[in-house]
């Protein structure tokens, strides 16, 4: 049994009302005004649906939740509480920021600003399987490998889930069954849209998670498909261990949640059941229900001067009627002004936190082996790659120099001078001696003929003989170096 709701809820939200009412006081406020608020304050009062009272029986928390995309801010002061054991549907037109609620939730966007709880401690925090096998996530953007097989797939995932091999079967064919899927042997790749996001349901639901975070599931599904998917939703909410938060595009599905919530420009409009939302609203439909909130919103908006479609004001109340526009009407969740209370967790856990898993590391080894076996040529591709790099730096990079032209200026003419031998040390395959007078060689180098000149003077051998037997000292065996320059220098004048 659900509990009934936290009568510290109403208490809270009639103080909100009652101050609304003092700051009415001040301006006369006109009648549709005063309807609307009593409508709301009756409404509230007739609230009895079963929701929980206490923090621990919150599935999630999200009190004053902001977050920007550069200047773009996608939620503001967003207050939403998701209970234990219900289904949320959370509604709203394209772009008005589910998923990014969603990513913020399962712990893989950051919050700019507030606090959310899932299951009891904020999103990745250490030693909280949030991400992780707690929650069954299905993003809008579907995280599949085309390369694996149906079979693959929720193998991977239960893996990192932690499930033994026995359990993933036993899920596996009863989801393959459930969601109506092709053999389990075809590949991703070959599926259509609406099968992929089956498997991505599937592996969302394959470890019985208590939290079910599901962007758009029903897309692509055909109808008596997204009825069980539904039913299977309700009937898993039952055993009140479970919980959902679901987003759709179809408004009207969304009537088979325990809580709805209606989302416009990063903020809840609304949030409660979806009958006293309808009630509310005197409509027939959710879809209805939503337009006159939309239109109301938009009101409000065109009164306080600001663009509907517009940014949010930061710490908005309701000019007119004082009501926290961050709690939605109907707010199912206590107030955002309640307490956060502070989580710690030991170096213990924060360092076994930061290693990583052997069976997640088992997981992605057997990941890439399986993709690499999948794609021959990609991993012929990876293994010539480094090949391929390393005899191009070979080849372009590091080899000795060739042809160099140099011209050479030799004044000693004999054979066994030891000009000669030294010039024929050098590596002919670098260096290619030019032999050449002394004006040839310089007019060759202003021409740019030549990298540079070899010179001797013509008594190089006799200066180089006479600082090795007479000098013993260093000066001496520097002397030649320079006579020779001397000398050379004296012929070039
Ligand atoms: N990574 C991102 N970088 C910059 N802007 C982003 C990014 N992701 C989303 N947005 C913007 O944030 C806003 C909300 O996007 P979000 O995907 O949360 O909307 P949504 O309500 O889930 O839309 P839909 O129902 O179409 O999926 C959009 O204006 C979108 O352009």
């Amino acid at each position: 049994m659900k509990p009934a709701v936290g009568s510290a809820l109403l208490p809270a939200a009639m103080a909100a009302e009652a101050a609304g009412r003092d700051d009415a006081t001040a301006e006369p406020a006109d009648c549709t005004e005063m309807e609307e608020r009593l409508k709301e304050e009756r409404m509230k009062a007739d609230l009895e649906a079963s929701l929980p009272a206490g923090q621990e029986d919150y599935a999630i928390q999200c009190r004053d939740v902001c977050r920007s995309y550069g200047k773009l801010k996608v939620l503001s002061n967003l207050n939403l509480t998701v209970p234990q054991g219900h289904i949320y549907g959370l509604l709203g037109p394209s772009g008005c920021g589910k998923t990014t609620l969603l990513k913020c939730i399962v712990g893989t966007l950051k919050i700019s600003r507030g606090h959310i709880t899932v299951l009891g401690k904020p999103p990745a925090f250490p030693g909280h399987d949030v991400p992780g096998k707690m929650v069954g996530y299905m993003p809008q953007d579907l995280a599949l490998y085309n390369e694996f097989t149906i079979s693959d797939t929720l193998t991977f995932f239960g893996r990192i889930h932690g499930l033994t091999s026995k359990e993933t079967q036993a899920r596996m064919d009863f989801l393959i069954d459930f969601l109506d899927l092709p053999q389990k042997h075809s590949l991703v790749r070959n599926l259509s849209g609406g099968q992929r996001r089956r498997v991505s349901l599937g592996a969302a639901l394959l470890q019985n998670p208590e939290l079910l975070i599901l962007d758009e599931p029903t897309v692509g599904v055909d109808p008596v498909l997204r009825a069980k998917i539904w039913q299977h939703l309700v009937e898993i909410v039952k055993t009140g261990k479970v919980s959902v938060i679901i987003t759709t595009h179809y408004i009207e599905e969304a009537r088979q949640a325990n809580v709805v919530g209606l989302m416009r420009n990063g903020h809840l409009l609304a949030e409660g059941p979806p009958d006293a939302v309808m009630k509310q609203h005197s409509a027939t439909t959710l879809e209805h229900a939503f337009l006159q909130l939309c239109e109301t919103s938009d009101q409000i908006d065109s009164k306080r001067g600001s663009s509907p479609q517009g940014g949010q004001l930061e710490n908005s109340q309701s000019f007119e009627s004082g009501r926290d526009e961050s709690r939605p009407i109907l707010g199912v969740g206590p107030g955002a002004t309640e307490e956060v209370p502070k989580y710690s967790a030991d170096w213990k856990v924060r360092a076994r936190h930061l290693l990583p898993k052997w069976r997640n590391i088992a997981a992605l080894m057997i990941k890439t082996m399986v993709r690499m076996k999948r794609m021959p040529g990609s991993l012929c591709f990876q293994f010539l790659l480094p090949v391929i790099q390393i005899s191009l730096i070979c080849l372009c990079v590091g080899g000795d120099p060739r042809g160099i032209q140099v011209a050479v200026v030799n004044n000693e003419t004999s054979p066994s001078a030891y000009s000669q031998s030294l010039l024929s040390f050098l590596d002919n395959s670098s260096v290619h001696q030019v032999p050449l007078s002394h004006t040839e060689a310089f007019d060759g180098i202003y021409n740019g003929e030549y990298w540079g000149i070899i010179g001797f003077g013509k008594n190089f051998t006799s200066y180089l003989t006479k600082s090795i037997f007479v000098s013993s000292s260093s000066t001496a065996a520097a002397a030649p170096e320079s006579q020779h320059t001397t000398a050379y220098r004296e012929e070039a004048n």
